[in-house]
Formats: structure tokens, C-alpha cells, sequence
């Protein structure tokens, strides 16, 4: 025997009606035995509540209520009944209709509802449902027969929330289903009295008589058919990628719907827990699909964690103060004072020192809480041994459930590793020795972001997303979008990363898209939808979006993003950019933001500050971080000047060659930032800075190679003009320079704390003599690396070089954020 129970959805339209037919049908030719609980038809009970509270204040609107409920009612007869029958299910229909009628318009007439009224006012969702659809299966062929469950679950009267009489109950299903084989239809919710009131059995009322019916049968099997595949492993409205779980023990169900997963409500489900009767969770819109099943073994060995859950509004009080110390029978009085107020606690959490008890309960009853304490505690709080109670507002709780958690270690540093690099603060932690459940309160702002990081830690370790925000669509930018979009699907595939850029940005236009923005487009395309740009909303509205595992890169070559580092570091969204002027501004500016990142456990990463793609800033940190002592670094640092003074040989015209750096994107988006030195002595700061010298940008002395019309020409163009102008001074250094067998390279170098860049002749001897193309020389000579320093080459600017370490990095920062 099984007992299948459809609730209100599957019964709500004539389609669905029909479904459940197919589905029983099914079952009969498996030759199962089956008994079926139904729902009243979706709408219906919250109708006829309105019903009676409308007619109850005296108005007469209820009457359109009845005439909707009748239509309901009414049009499933007329679309499912053949003609014959259609008459005599029409007139069994209306004879109830009329008796609800009446009933209302007794409250009418007495102005007045008591939950007994209310309680047979309600069941008539149940009666109607019930016979409607058991002519309707009678006439498809099945020996179907509606049965009014008032007539067998007897319970005491207490009217909206019954207790049943289990020995009455049991004993009258029993000889009710002894050798009677009709497919029974049986109305959920309802029940009597044993002087025959009706009554209802409360909230889950139909799973209720489901499980009632289940365990009096020792059914094998009771399935709760609803509108969803089953138990999710976390809410689909936050979680996109929840997915359905195969499997759950009866403890599992009850925790995760005791926050919020709605599919079941299982304290209604207790007999049939009792029992050891499975219970499974199936979709009457997808019958072919497994659904949930749940017993008492929990499945899945390999998923320590089942869901996750949440309650999105709680209230958390403490109650605190030395007098508690040590002192017996105070959390006896807190607790039973808020048992008198009715006054259920969701989670409570007491450290071992016994200076306070923090509790949760719902907001709405956090200063009846509160009051009540303070009143039974007022000898204390007087005498200044205990403090009136604190409240905070606007938290959630967010649990992980399993019940493989148990005795496995790591869940819980997983969990916390999650959240933290996520920036969540946890205001309180609890955990039961079952082991079941850990949970945790935090700000309800922040519920969206963790319930995905911990899903994601749970259940996708294997596919994580990291939420890239690019500002700054140009060179660089423009190359590392086009790098994301070439190897997202291997990204995805092979290291189950799934790169998801969330916003893009030029100095014009800019566009956000939760959903993530499609790279195949172009760029017009996407730029076309997109907002005039404005990069303090830009960056507001990343943080207002709180993902999980963020990133935000800056391309630009300005300061607009620059000034945001720390409010977006500090909003636990790591960086990582080509961008240097925040490292190479003020020392200040330089430790604020590495002491930012550091406490909010977010990476901020600049690679690409010197050397471009070339592992520059990381080896430096290696020796640094390993005990080497760096003496002396000495670099050809810009790829631009490297480019031009390898290119520079006797009849070539130096503006072209320059011309010709930027077109290759080696310089900056003003050459002069290179020629001027400025762009090296910025680079040489930074190795200065993270070699541990506490420099200013101007402790670095830059010799000028640029004369003054080219640095005050108003434009770009301008300056190519001026530029051509005094070529004649750059052919001079140059030939002076071949004259001694020399080539000149424009070389920074930080000795004793001191950091110089100047343009230099050198000979064949030098390893700065051999250099071509846009080629980097980093030498650095340290306590290890003495007499042969060490030495890193190689291309040290262009789109492709440059975009592709900043995308490394965006790698580096998503393995960090989504592993453990
Ligand atoms: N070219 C190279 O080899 C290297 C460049 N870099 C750095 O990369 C950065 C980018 O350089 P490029 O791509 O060559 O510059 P670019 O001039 O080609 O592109 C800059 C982009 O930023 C946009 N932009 C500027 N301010 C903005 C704002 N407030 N909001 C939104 N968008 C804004 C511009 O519209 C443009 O799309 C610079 O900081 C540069 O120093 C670093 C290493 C190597
Ligand atoms: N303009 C720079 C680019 C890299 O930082 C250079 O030429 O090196
Ligand atoms: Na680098």
C-alpha cells in the first residue's frame, strides 16, 4: 500500500487534475495499492478564509468570494465530467455550496468567527476538492471513492490546530481499509471531534493526514506530490545551480524545511517518521523524475553537507553581565520566561566563560523578548550584575545541514573560509553535538552572497564562478576580454572555474549585468546597451550587488578607480591591476591599501606594475618572504625606452620609432609618461617599496631626457610634433655614445635605499648591452644571489604580454577565493 497525497497545485487546474489521474493510473497498472490525500484546489482555503472574515465584519463582498469558489468548482465539472455524469456531480457539488452558503451567511448574521466556525468553513476546500475529483477518476475507470477523513480522525477541540486521537484514529482507518479495495479519496486537513465538529489538523495539515493514514496502513511508502522535483539542496530563487537531492534521512528533511524549504513541514510528518516509513517528494508536472526520498538513511556518503538553509530575518539578544558567572538556574529563568511569553527561540549560542547567553528570535518579538527579561531579571539588572538585554537587528541565519558532517573534520573551516574571504562578519555560531548543523547569524545584507559562496564550497567545488568587473575598455582591457572569452570554456571545463565578467567599462559607457555579459558580442554591441559611464556608480553599484568571489580590475590608466581601492578592498571584492599609480603614490596611500587587503583577507594584485607579463613583484616577494636580503636592483624597466633605444641606430628618425613603440602598444596612452622617465621611476618605486624601503615617489631622482616644449605640448600630436623638432638632441647622446663602442639604455636602479633612473651609455661587457625589442632586464643581487645575480628577461610591455598577467592573476585570486 502507499498513500499519495497531492497538494493544492496539483489538484488547482483541470490539466493538473488530469495529470494526477495519468499518474494513478500508472501506479494501478504496476498494480499497486494505493490511498490519496487531496488538497483543496489552489486559492480555495485562502477564498474561503476572506469568506468568513468579509461576511464576519459585515461585508457583503463575500458573496463574489463564494461565486469564484463556485466557478472554480464549477468549470473543473464542466471540463472534466462527460455529459452523463456532469448533472448528477454538478448537483452533489452545489448541495455543498449551499451548505457553505449558509454557513456564511450565519457568521454574517452573527458578525462574529470562532475558529470552530472557521474550521468547518475551511473544510469544505477539502470536500469539494475530494468528490470532484473522485468522479473524475470513477469516470477514467478507476474504482475511485471519495472519503471524508472526518469521519475516521477523531481529535480533541482544539479548534485551528487539532490534536489527534491516534487510538481512535488508528482503529477506525483500520477497520474503515479491512478488506475494502476502493481507491480512496480522502479530504487532507480535516478531522472531527468525537461529538462530530469538525476540525483541522493546522499548518501541513494535508501531509498530516498523508502521514496519518501512512502509518495507521503501515504503508510502504508515503509520496508527497507537489509542484517541485524535491529537496533542494538550497533555495533556486538564490541559488541558480541548487539542484535536487536524490536522498535525505528524516533528520536531514526536518532541519532543512525547518528553515524555509517549504516542499514539506515535516513535524506532520512525525507518525510516519515513527514508523520508519519512507517518504518521497515528487513533481506531479514531472511524474518521470525521481523526486526525494527520505528515510532514515542519509545516502550519499560523499556529500557531508545536504543544503544549505536560512532564516532571513532574526533577531539576536544577549543577555550579559558578571553576575552570571558561575551562578546556576539563569539560562532555567531566561528560558522559561520566554516559554510564558509564548516565545519560540531559533538558535542559542553561550561561550564556556558564562558571561552571556545569546539567543535568536523572530524581529517581531525581540522587544516582548526583551521586556520580558528585564522584568524577570530586574534584581540583577538593579543591582548592576546583569545588563538589560541588547537587541541587533537586521540579521539572517544561514546553516550547512548534513548528516555526514558528523565526525568529519574540516566542514566547519570550509564553511568559515567561505565566508570570510567572502567579507562576511559572523555575529554568532551554533552547532548541536548531533553534528547536524552548524549555523551561523550574519548581516542579512550579506545572505544572497554566502548562501551561494557556501553552496559553491559544498556542492560545486568542482565549478566555481568567479564576478569579474572590468573598468577600462581599452588596449589592455579590450586584449584581456578577448583572452576570457577565448578560454572560458577551457577554464571551465578543465579547472572548473567559470570566468563571468559582470561589468565592462570605458571612459563613455558602461554596463552591468548580473547575469553576466555575452564576450561573442562586440563591442559596440555590448557598449551599446550600456549607461553613460561614471566610475563612483560603477563601483557602487558592484558593492550593492555583493556577489560572491569578486574581482574588480582596473585598466585604466587614471586615478578614478584608483581612488575606489580601498572602499572596494574593503568590501572584501579583491583587484588586481596594471593600473600603478596606487602603488607608486604615497607611501601612505601604498601600506593603506596592502593593510586593507590583508585584513579583509581579499587580494589585491599588481604583477603587471613592472615588467608587464614578467614575474617581476612575485619573485621579489619570494626572496624577500624566504630571508635573502636584496642589496641592489637594476632594470631596464620600460619596454617603450628599451624598444626605442634598441631600435635607435644611425639614420633612423627617433619620432618614428616612438611612433612606432606606441602603435605596438608598448607605451603608455601618453608616451611621455615613458619618455619622461616618469613611467620607470613609478616602476622602481614599487620594487623599492615592495623590497621594504619606505619611499616617496620623490626620493627617486629621474634624469629628464625631454625637453621642455615636448613636455608642455598641450596633446599627443602635439608632442610627436615637438618631438620631431628636437631630434637632433637624441642623435647627439647617440652618436657620442657609439663613438665609445657604447649603445645608451635608460636604466633605474635601487642601491642602499636609494632609487635612480638615468640614460646611460653602457659597453658589450654589460648585460644591458645585448637587449632587443621591447625587451625587460631585471638584475637583482642579493645575500644568495651574490655574484651571479639573478637574472629576468624578456618582453616587458604590449596588450597581449600585459593582459595575459593580469588574466593570470584573475586565475590566481579565483583559486584562492573558492578553495579552502
Ligand atoms: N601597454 C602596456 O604594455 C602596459 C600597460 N599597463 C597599464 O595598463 C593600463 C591600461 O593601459 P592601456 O590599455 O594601454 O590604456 P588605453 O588608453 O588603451 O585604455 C584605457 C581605457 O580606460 C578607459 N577609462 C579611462 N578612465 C576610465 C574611467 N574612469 N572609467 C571607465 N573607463 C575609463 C578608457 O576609455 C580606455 O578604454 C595603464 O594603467 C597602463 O599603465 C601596464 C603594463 C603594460
Ligand atoms: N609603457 C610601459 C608599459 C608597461 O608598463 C612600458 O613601456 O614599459
Ligand atoms: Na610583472
Amino acid at each position: 500500500m502507499i498513500v499519495l497525497k497531492f497538494g493544492g497545485t496539483s489538484v488547482g487546474t483541470v490539466d493538473s487534475i488530469r495529470q494526477v489521474c495519468k499518474i494513478l493510473q500508472n501506479n494501478t497498472a504496476q498494480g499497486k495499492r494505493m490511498a490519496v490525500v487531496v488538497s483543496a484546489m489552489s486559492g480555495i482555503t485562502n477564498k474561503l478564509i476572506t469568506a468568513g472574515q468579509l461576511s464576519a465584519g459585515g461585508d457583503e463582498n463575500y458573496l463574489h468570494l463564494l461565486k469564484e469558489i463556485e466557478e472554480t468548482h464549477f468549470t473543473a465539472i464542466r471540463e472534466l465530467m462527460g455529459v452523463q455524469s456532469q448533472s448528477r456531480v454538478f448537483a452533489q457539488t452545489k448541495r455543498l455550496l449551499n451548505e457553505l452558503e449558509d454557513l456564511l451567511r450565519g457568521i454574517s448574521l452573527l458578525k462574529e468567527i470562532s475558529l470552530r466556525a472557521m474550521d468547518l468553513l475551511q473544510s469544505f476546500g477539502e470536500r469539494l476538492s475530494s468528490q470532484i475529483i473522485a468522479e473524475f477518476l470513477k469516470q477514467e475507470g478507476l474504482p475511485a471513492e471519495a472519503l471524508d477523513a472526518r469521519t475516521l480522525i477523531q481529535t480533541n477541540k482544539s479548534f485551528g490546530s487539532a490534536k489527534v486521537n491516534f487510538e481512535v484514529t488508528n482503529a477506525n482507518i483500520g477497520t474503515h481499509f479491512a478488506g475494502n479495495d476502493k481507491l480512496h479519496i480522502i479530504t487532507g486537513f480535516v478531522a472531527s471531534t468525537d461529538d462530530g465538529q469538525t476540525t483541522t489538523l493546522g499548518r501541513g495539515g494535508s501531509d498530516y493526514t498523508a502521514a496519518i493514514f501512512g502509518a495507521a496502513l503501515n504503508a510502504d511508502c508515503i509520496e508527497i506530490w507537489t509542484d517541485v522535483d524535491g529537496v533542494l539542496t538550497a533555495d533556486p530563487r538564490v541559488v541558480p545551480e541548487a539542484f535536487t537531492l536524490e536522498k535525505l534521512s528524516y533528520e536531514e528533511a526536518m532541519e532543512l524545511s525547518h528553515f524555509g524549504a517549504k516542499v514539506i513541514y515535516p513535524p506532520t510528518l512525525q507518525p510516519a517518521f515513527k514508523k520508519k516509513i519512507p517518504l518521497v517528494i515528487r513533481n506531479t508536472f514531472n511524474p518521470s523524475f525521481e523526486g526525494t526520498f527520505i528515510s532514515e538513511e542519509s545516502g550519499h556518503d560523499e556529500l557531508p553537507v545536504k543544503g544549505i538553509s536560512s532564516i532571513k530575518d532574526i533577531a539576536l539578544l544577549t543577555l550579559k553581565g558578571s553576575g552570571m558567572i558561575g551562578v546556576s538556574g539563569v539560562s532555567a529563568r531566561l528560558f522559561s520566561t520566554l516559554a510564558q511569553e509564548d516565545i519560540s527561540v531559533i538558535l542559542i549560542t553561550q561561550a564556556s566563560s558564562e558571561h552571556s547567553i545569546t539567543f535568536a528570535v523572530a524581529p517581531e518579538v525581540a522587544v516582548k523578548a526583551k521586556e520580558a527579561i528585564d522584568e524577570a531579571f530586574s534584581i540583577e539588572i538593579n543591582a548592576g550584575k546583569v545588563d538589560s538585554i541588547e537587541i541587533e537587528t537586521g540579521l539572517s541565519v544561514v546553516a550547512i545541514i548534513g548528516e555526514n558532517m558528523k565526525h568529519t573534520p574540516g566542514i566547519a573551516a570550509n564553511m568559515f573560509a567561505a565566508m570570510g574571504k567572502n567579507g562576511v562578519n559572523i555575529a554568532a555560531i551554533a552547532q548541536g553535538s548531533s553534528e547536524l548543523n552548524i549555523s551561523t547569524v550574519i548581516e542579512q545584507r550579506h545572505l544572497a552572497k554566502t548562501i551561494n559562496a557556501l553552496h559553491e564550497a559544498f556542492f560545486l567545488s568542482d565549478k566555481v564562478t568567479l564576478n569579474v568587473f572590468v573598468l577600462g575598455w581599452g588596449l589592455i582591457g579590450g586584449t584581456l576580454l578577448r583572452q576570457i572569452k577565448e578560454q572560458q570554456e577551457y577554464l571551465a571545463q578543465e579547472q572548473g572555474l567559470n570566468i563571468k565578467v559582470i561589468g565592462v567599462a570605458n571612459s563613455q559607457k558602461m554596463l552591468l549585468d548580473e547575469k553576466g555579459i555575452n564576450l561573442e558580442l562586440s563591442k559596440e554591441d555590448i557598449l551599446s546597451v550600456g549607461v553613460p559611464s561614471n566610475t563612483p556608480s560603477y563601483i557602487a553599484r558592484m558593492k550593492q550587488m555583493n556577489l560572491a568571489n569578486s574581482v574588480f580590475v582596473d585598466c585604466t590608466p587614471g586615478m578614478d578607480g584608483v581612488k575606489e581601492y580601498a572602499s572596494i578592498l574593503d568590501a572584501s571584492i579583491s583587484i588586481c591591476t596594471p593600473n600603478k599609480l596606487c602603488n607608486s603614490g604615497t607611501y601612505n596611500d601604498y601600506k593603506a591599501i596592502q593593510d586593507i587587503s590583508a585584513r579583509r583577507k581579499v587580494k589585491f594584485m599588481y604583477e603587471t606594475n613592472v615588467g608587464a607579463g614578467l614575474p617581476v613583484i612575485s619573485p621579489l616577494n619570494d626572496l624577500k618572504h624566504s630571508g635573502d636580503k636584496v642589496y641592489k636592483i637594476e632594470g631596464i624597466l620600460s619596454g617603450t625606452l628599451s624598444y626605442i633605444f634598441n631600435s635607435f641606430t644611425l639614420g633612423k628618425s627617433f619620432t618614428d620609432i616612438v611612433k612606432n613603440a606606441k602603435e605596438k602598444g608598448f607605451t603608455e596612452p601618453d608616451p611621455r609618461d615613458d619618455l619622461s622617465g616618469m613611467d620607470v621611476a613609478r616602476k622602481i618605486l614599487i620594487l623599492a617599496r615592495e623590497a621594504g624601503f619606505k619611499l616617496e615617489p620623490e626620493d627617486v631622482k629621474v634624469e629628464n631626457i625631454l625637453p621642455e616644449a615636448c613636455l608642455n605640448a598641450a596633446s599627443v600630436d602635439e608632442f610627436f610634433e615637438q618631438l620631431q623638432k628636437h631630434e637632433h638632441l637624441f642623435e647627439k647622446r647617440m652618436t657620442e655614445a657609439n663613438e665609445e663602442g657604447k649603445v645608451l639604455r635608460f636604466v633605474a636602479a635601487l642601491e642602499n635605499g636609494e632609487a635612480r633612473v638615468v640614460l646611460k651609455a653602457v659597453d658589450e661587457s654589460h648585460p644591458f648591452y645585448h637587449l632587443s625589442g621591447s625587451d625587460n632586464m631585471v638584475v637583482f643581487t642579493t645575500k644568495r644571489y651574490l655574484n651571479e645575480p639573478l637574472v629576468i628577461k624578456g618582453p616587458g610591455a604590449g596588450a597581449e604580454v600585459t593582459a595575459a598577467g593580469v588574466f593570470a592573476e584573475i586565475i590566481t585570486i579565483g583559486n584562492y577565493l573558492t578553495n579552502a
